[in-house]
């Protein structure tokens, strides 16, 4: 039979020390009621002391969420003890969660206390907690930095009083794997009372390793691992809830243990964590991040499309999410950007695709993500046809709001390039006048409009045009995430028309 591993969610309590992150009892409730959809083992909603807010919090969350464990953190004493049951008292599974620092420093600098001292409130406050529930979890606080030998004592006071769960935290995140996997193998080992209880660890990722810590941890008999949702928690956080889940799950060959978790509902927890706490999610974070399932080169594309497991371990389905996604740029390859053309319902002959595909690796250098409404611009300017009879080179504008707009236009004309200028009421008619002497013409503009076909501030911007020449009406699109060369392209587009309809004949 394989091991199970509790998953203690803390995004309420540790998660909430994140700088800059507060959360009131009902946004504490509706991520609780996630977290218990998701099926975590254990909720720790709060530290009932800390503020009458807080208090609220946990009572709610006490009340109205049920399934998994509801815990509530209270340092060792008999007020944050007594406070944390009257939050906890009508839950169904309630757990009062207590703790006391053990490393010298801490003894030393920050409660003034001896050792021994430490021995008494430890014990102390567990028989408090264990008069009030069975449910009693005793953390040493800093026991990755504190004395072997007194850490043993410390945890044998603690089952000995009634602890059903011993933590052992990292708390400044200083241990390494392969200290943090130890120091659980040698406590099981010395304190034969760990036996009777679910060994808990919590892991800070000061230094990025509270995953790899926890993980060790696991692999030598921890049994509950403490963590958060997008891995919040005090400074650099605690260890990610997501990045254990799935780590547990997808590498059981290794870690051989199960996990009560929903992993379906992953992404949806994160997200709902994100936006009630402000905290934003790096896109390359792993499991949750946005680039997480996103395959962006060529070489990748083509074997996900060939066969996902090339480059995915685990499939986005497996958190929540849809799909994976391939993201058209300028890494991308052909395979990837014929597979798009098909998804958005396009059946070209091959010739006229890999000519749309040039057009799209030319727009991808100068866009960092080509869409589908890109795309489907790039297919709409090259499916009509038109004989270039006028090419735009070149054009250089300037304008302000305190000088007359100029424009000068190379353009090449029936083989001859011929560069002009003019003034004009803003820059887009500059250049317009400007293309209207080099080609010799002169046409009234009917119409203008602009669009942005694609969103970010890099957006494709399409510009269509009406143009009059010789009584007749010419319409012309032009597309370029400059919006001056959109229209410039959307002019010569419908003049090219014109010349079209007289024969690619330019006469006025
Ligand atoms: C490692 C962790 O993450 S532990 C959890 C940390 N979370 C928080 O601190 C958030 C909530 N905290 C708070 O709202 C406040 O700090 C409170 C309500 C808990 C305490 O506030 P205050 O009474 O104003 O004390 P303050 O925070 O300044 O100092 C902490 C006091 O608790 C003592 N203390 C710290 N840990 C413990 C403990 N585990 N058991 C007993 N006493 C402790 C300190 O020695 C200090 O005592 P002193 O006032 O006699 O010097
Ligand atoms: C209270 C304990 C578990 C804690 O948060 C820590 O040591 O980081």
């Amino acid at each position: 039979m394989t091991r199970r591993i509790w998953i203690f969610d803390t995004t309420l309590r540790d998660g909430e020390q994140t700088p800059g992150v507060a959360l009131n009892a009902r946004e504490k409730l509706e991520i609780a009621k996630q977290l218990a959809k998701m099926k975590v083992d254990v909720i720790e909603a709060g530290f009932p002391i800390a503020s009458k807010g807080d208090f609220e919090a946990v009572k709610t969350v006490a009340e109205n969420v049920k399934g998994p464990v509801i815990a509530a953190l209270a340092r060792a004493n008999p007020k944050d003890i007594d406070t944390a049951w009257e939050a906890l008292k009508n839950s169904e599974n309630p757990r009062i969660h207590t703790f006391i620092a053990s490393s010298p420093i801490h003894m030393k600098y920050k409660l003034k206390m001896t050792p021994e001292e430490v021995l008494e409130a430890a014990a102390e406050a567990v028989k408090r907690a264990k008069s009030f529930t069975s449910d009693v979890e005793f953390s040493a606080e800093d026991a990755s930095r504190s004395d072997l030998e007194f850490l043993c004592r410390l945890f044998s006071v603690a089952v000995k009083n009634g602890a059903t769960v011993i933590n052992i935290p990292d708390t400044v995140g200083y241990s390494t794997p392969e200290e943090f996997g130890e120091l659980v193998r040698v406590l099981r080992e010395k304190v034969p009372e760990l036996d009777r209880v679910v060994v808990s660890v919590h892991c800070h990722n000061d230094l990025g390793m509270a995953v790899a810590n926890s993980l060790a941890a696991v692999k030598n008999g921890a049994t509950q691992v403490e963590c958060a949702v997008n891995g919040l928690g005090e400074r650099a956080g605690n260890a990610a809830l997501e990045e254990i889940v799935m780590a547990l799950v997808t590498r059981k060959d290794v870690y051989q243990v199960d996990v009560g978790v929903d992993t379906r509902q992953i992404y949806r927890t994160s997200k709902l964590v994100s936006s009630l706490t402000g905290i934003f999610i790096q896109p390359n974070k792993a499991i949750v991040g946005a680039n997480a399932f996103a395959h962006e080169s060529g070489i990748h594309q083509h074997g996900v499309l060939s066969e996902r497991s090339t480059y995915e371990i685990m499939t986005p389905e497996s958190i929540g999410l849809p799909s994976n996604r391939i993201v058209l740029g300028k890494l991308s390859g052909r395979h990837a950007f014929m597979h798009r053309l098909k998804e958005l319902g396009y059946d070209l002959p091959e010739e006229e695709a890999l000519k749309a595909f040039e057009r799209f690796k030319d727009l991808a250098d100068k866009k960092k993500e080509v869409t589908d409404e890109d795309i489907e611009a790039i297919l709409g300017e090259q499916v009509v046809n038109i004989p270039k009879v006028i090419e735009l080179e070149y054009f250089l504008v300037s304008c302000g709001n305190q000088s007359i707009a100029t424009s000068t236009v190379r353009v090449k004309k029936e083989g001859k390039v011929i560069e002009e200028a003019s003034t004009g009421d803003g820059p887009i008619d500059a250049t317009y006048k400007a293309i209207d002497r080099a080609c010799g013409i002169n046409c009234r503009l009917m119409d203008y409009s602009i669009k942005a076909v694609s969103g970010g501030k890099d957006a494709m911007g399409e510009v269509v045009v009406k143009v009059e020449r010789n009584g007749k009406i010419f319409t012309g699109r032009g597309l370029s995430t400059d919006i001056i060369e959109a229209s410039a392209l959307a002019y010569v587009n419908a003049l090219n028309k014109s010349f079209a309809t007289n024969g690619g004949v330019i006469s006025n």
